[in-house]
């Protein structure tokens, strides 16, 4: 049964249940003594116990089909207690009814079941504004497009969208698929998709995420991707699977709470014997009993742990930050090391050219940068981009290249009229024994390619890559706060050196190879840190998979970074400080809502008993039913505070 259909039964159940309170608690003889008037006919009892018995088994159904449930998935909990409780009462009383020395509970069994319905109405109406976090998430998709055909504009369903096609985006409308502007531009708010708070500027051949809302002109999209492909399905897809995976926190909270139950069998056995032996009043101590299971129902322990989850994933996924593993998440806070990889995460990763240069008689520039930028052309990596490009704005002609190979985190290789050519770091210079002239690597952000022909050096590319902005804010806040911030690149070591400085990082590894970076990271945790790791999630896979925590700064819209625990979707560091921030947040209402969840029990239970009975406090089950549903509201509210 769906959540909606469970509410709807409750209440339901609630009322009807309420109305056959009226006559039972008209027609018992507590009720009547107590208000003195006495109500009696032949077969009034009887008549009491038909309708005590429509209530146990019409009200009490939810619990009593709820205790077979988890008898048969050996887990006892909540549904367990409470139908022992009620049906203890109703068995009790029945058997008084046919003649068993004692007194009836039928006006406290009634009462119970009603209390039970409506807590539990109003806990699942709690609930589901909790989880509700994800609806509306799905509710950011539009539910019709402007679909141009032949020139013409056609309303069409989202659903009917198709890669390909194109729409029109009129001003303060939705995008209704994630796709490639071409005629237009426009401010756009992704603010509930990634956070960023400020519209951006998106014009021709730019992206745009479904679901985002266009500013004030029109724009026409091509659609890239609909349907379950776009953006938006697969991140609400990512947050159901994180909410149905289990953390460690949930297990530990599942594990309470079937220890609670067993301690609310133990607790209630134990009352009732006690009390049994003391006062020798069976009707007594059975009372004492159920008051004592009632109240100690582990409810909200069961939710405490969900409804965080619920709220606190969502509100990660409409800030940019989509956690795939929510043990790592809800560990942010155990994080000491914070290793940034450099391309790409600390810089830009845009690289511009800067300089050509040219060691030989043989070579012009021109020459050096068409050889280098063909031979660049199959590789996907910044650097080869940055060289492309210039070879493109400067209308370089591109060669043929055959053999073409990378050298992972080296540089490339390949054939132009049977010549054997390489790009290459200077790491590689270095262990070929090649000299590197004087004056060749230039102190900044540059990162130096060289040219062989036949291992001979002929020429060198100096390419520049920006710092980002907001990684020298990032490295300031982590150290403030006490963690220790550390980069790892292939680059060269003045390159690294220079970056570090300027970002006054606590140490740095450079020249390291993409399958040495993982080592690294076991080395750093071999000395006992906590490390979180950084990267853009290409040839950084198995570090970020090795580290503590791995940190994929995705760009834009490619959400399937596998291997990393979170993604940050506006490749923005400044965001790893919001992830420590809200993944200790998030643990801290955890611990509060097993606090509370767990916490009152230890005065529950033992008013529940009776202890202070030699005082006259003592509480009938329906407020001892009362008080656990009031436990449950109150986790479902604590969580449903939490804020990013
Ligand atoms: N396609 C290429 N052309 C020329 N040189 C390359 C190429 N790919 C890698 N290199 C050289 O190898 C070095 C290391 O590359 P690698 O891909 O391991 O690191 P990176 O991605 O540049 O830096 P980071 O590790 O910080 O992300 C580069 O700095 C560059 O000197
Ligand atoms: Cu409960």
């Amino acid at each position: 049964m769906d959540h909606q259909k469970m509410l709807e039964d409750f209440k339901k159940r609630f009322k009807i249940s309420l109305l056959i309170t009226a006559p039972i608690l008209v027609l018992s003889p507590m009720i009547q003594s107590f208000f003195g008037y006495t109500l009696e006919f032949t077969g009034s009892k009887y008549l009491l116990f038909l309708l005590s018995t429509v209530m146990f088994f019409y009200g009490g159904w939810p619990f009593l089909t709820g205790l077979k449930d988890e008898l048969s998935d050996k887990n006892p909990g909540m549904m367990t207690l409470i139908a022992l409780a009620i049906s203890v009462a109703y068995f009790y009383s029945g058997a008084v009814v046919f003649g068993l020395e004692g007194r009836f509970f039928f006006w406290e069994l009634a009462t119970l079941i009603v209390i039970m319905l409506l807590g539990h109405w109003i806990e699942m109406r709690s609930v589901m504004g909790a989880s509700q976090a994800l609806e509306e998430l799905a509710k950011l998709m539009p539910d019709q497009a402007h679909k141009i055909v032949n020139g013409e504009v056609k309303e069409v369903k989202i659903k009917e969208l198709k890669k390909g096609d194109q729409v029109l985006v009129k001003p303060g409308e939705k995008v209704p698929a994630d796709g490639v502007i071409y005629e237009g531009d426009s401010y756009i708010d992704e603010s509930m998709l990634t956070g960023e708070s400020e519209p951006v500027e998106r014009g021709k051949d730019e992206e745009v995420i479904g679901g985002s809302v266009n500013g004030d002109s029109s724009i026409k999209i091509k659609i890239e991707k609909a349907g379950e492909d776009s953006y938006l399905s697969q991140v609400i897809e990512m947050v159901k699977e994180s909410q149905a995976a289990k953390s460690k926190t949930q297990n530990f909270a599942d594990r309470a709470a079937f220890w609670l139950t067993l301690i609310a069998i133990t607790a209630g056995t134990l009352t009732f014997g006690s009390w049994l032996y003391i006062t020798g009043d069976l009707a007594f101590s059975i009372e004492r009993m159920a008051t004592v299971m009632v109240i100690t129902c582990p409810h909200a322990l069961g939710l405490a742990i969900p409804l965080v989850v619920a709220v606190s994933t969502t509100l990660s996924a409409k800030n940019g930050l989509l956690i795939r593993n929510r043990t790592a998440f809800e560990n942010a806070r155990k994080i000491d090391t914070v290793l940034f990889d450099k391309t790409g995460t600390l810089t830009e990763g845009e690289f511009g050219v800067e300089a050509v240069e040219t060691f030989t008689d043989d070579y012009n520039k021109e020459e050096i940068l068409q050889k280098a930028a063909s031979l660049e052309q199959e590789s996907e990596h910044p650097i080869a981009n940055g060289i492309v490009k210039k070879a493109k704005t400067d209308e370089v002609e591109l060669l043929k290249v055959d053999d073409f190979e990378i050298m992972k985190g080296k540089g490339v290789i390949g054939k132009i009229n049977n010549t054997d050519m390489k790009a290459v770091s200077p790491g590689y210079l270095e262990e070929n024994n090649i000299e590197i002239p004087n004056d060749a690597l230039k102190e900044g952000p540059f990162t130096e390619v060289f040219l062989l022909e036949n291992d001979k050096l002929v020429g060198m590319i100096r390419l520049a890559d920006q710092i980002r902005e907001s990684s020298y804010e990032v490295v300031k806040k982590l150290k403030d706060k006490g963690i220790k911030v550390k980069m790892l690149t292939g680059d060269n070591q003045k390159t690294a050196e220079y970056v570090s400085n300027e970002l006054g990082l606590t140490d740095f590894f450079a020249e390291v190879l993409p399958d040495q970076k993982q080592q690294k990271v076991e080395e750093l945790q071999a000395e006992g840190d906590f490390v979180a790791m950084t990267g853009d999630g290409v040839n950084d896979a198995p570090a970020l998979a090795k580290a503590d925590i791995g940190i994929a700064i995705g760009s834009g819209t490619d959400v399937a970074a596998e291997t990393a625990d979170i993604i940050l979707v506006e490749s923005d560091p400044l965001d790893v400080l919001k992830l420590i921030d809200f993944g200790s947040l998030t643990f801290k209402k955890m611990l509060q809502n097993l606090f509370w969840a767990t916490g009152y029990n230890a005065f529950a239970i033992p008013l529940a008993a009776g202890v202070l009975a030699s005082f006259g406090i003592m509480i009938s089950p329906a407020v001892g039913a009362i008080l656990m549903s009031m436990s449950t509201v109150i986790v479902a509210i604590n969580a449903k505070l939490l804020k990013f």
